[in-house]
């Protein structure tokens, strides 16, 4: 049975702490071998999800099945076969960076060679340093490598890049995709577009505990209604009301930084013709004139609001 169910099955899960609703009947499944990336504003309850499903919470309501097991009850059978990178690190400030991956490796039946791990980690280098004089880039790093060193079938990723560099997160996404292509599962949570368009083969976007958007990244990008938009880049401070005057009636348009320009609304070749014809009206060159979709980031926002979360 437990080959056959998904890596990761939640139907109705809740869960409060006290009078905030964490989750609030969230479903969600990840296929056998595929990478799902949770997106959400700040406490739309990403890591009690991911911790509900490590067995380090319980739900109120709701069923959780991780790899066919119950976390709860079968949090035994389910660790061995599970990589946990949490949020924040975790590790014993004193100890050496070698020796943790060395105690976390002696927990395991088949783990994989810990020098390997430190260098493919980029951690050589302070393999002798004690974890609390790592940098938090190499503490992410420890973190990813405890997690990933018993071989899982399954790995939660919680925030995996947050604070790391160019260089390093490059490294971790390098990292994932080669979990993928070893037909791991992989779970993770993150607050950058890029990283949930780059690595996951499905993106769930979560809300106030639910989630409010499911499908690849292309299926959310998809445009609404017809609707794309038109973007180029020109000077910064054009008179977009007179943009818009000469546009049909339910087109926007905005700056969206300066000197970067969308128009939204039904972009057909007449409203192509009507902009770049007003920009030469204006002496404006408009540079990098595209037709494109909705971003990853614009559509997150349009379902989430614009708003700052506390
Ligand atoms: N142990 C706890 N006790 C009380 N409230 C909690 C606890 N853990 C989480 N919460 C609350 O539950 C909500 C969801 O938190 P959670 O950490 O799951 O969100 P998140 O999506 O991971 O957020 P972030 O992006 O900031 O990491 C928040 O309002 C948070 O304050």
């Amino acid at each position: 049975m437990s080959n056959e169910s998904p890596a990761v099955l939640l139907r109705g899960l809740e869960k409060r702490f006290g009078d905030t609703t964490a989750v609030a009947g969230l479903d969600l499944s990840v296929p056998r071998g595929s990478v799902l990336a949770l997106l959400g504003p700040n406490g739309a309850g990403k890591t009690t999800t991911v911790e509900i499903c490590e067995g380090f919470q319980r739900p109120d309501r709701g069923e959780v099945r991780v790899l066919g097991l119950d976390p709860h009850t079968q949090g035994e059978q389910l660790r061995p076969r599970i990589g946990v990178m949490p949020q924040g690190g975790g590790a014993y400030p004193g100890v050496r960076t070698e020796e943790m991956l060395h105690l976390v490796a002696a927990c395991t039946a088949n783990p994989l060679d810990p020098a390997w791990l430190l260098e493919m980690l980029g951690l050589e280098s302070v393999r002798r340093t004690s974890y609390k004089r790592l940098s938090g880039g190499q503490q992410q790093r420890l973190s990813l490598a405890c997690a990933l060193i018993g071989r899982p079938e399954l790995v939660f990723l919680d925030e995996p890049t947050a604070g790391l560099d160019p260089q390093a997160r490059r490294l971790v996404w390098e990292l994932v995709a080669a979990l993928r292509r070893d037909g791991v599962s992989v779970l993770l949570t993150t607050h950058l577009m890029d990283e949930a368009e780059a690595l996951a083969d499905r993106v769930v976007i979560v809300d106030h505990g639910r989630a409010v958007a499911d499908g690849t990244a292309e299926e959310l990008t998809a445009p609404a209604d017809g609707k794309q938009e038109l973007r180029f880049r020109s000077q910064t401070g054009l008179d977009l009301d007179l943009l818009l005057a000469a546009l049909p009636e339910g087109y926007t348009a905005d700056e969206l930084r300066p000197g970067d320009y969308v128009v939204r609304g039904e972009i057909n070749p007449q409203v192509v013709s009507t902009v770049t014809a007003w920009c030469a009206q204006h002496s404006v060159l408009a540079q990098e004139l595209r037709v494109t979709r909705r971003s990853l980031e614009d559509v997150f926002l349009d379902l989430t609001g614009r708003e700052l979360r506390s």
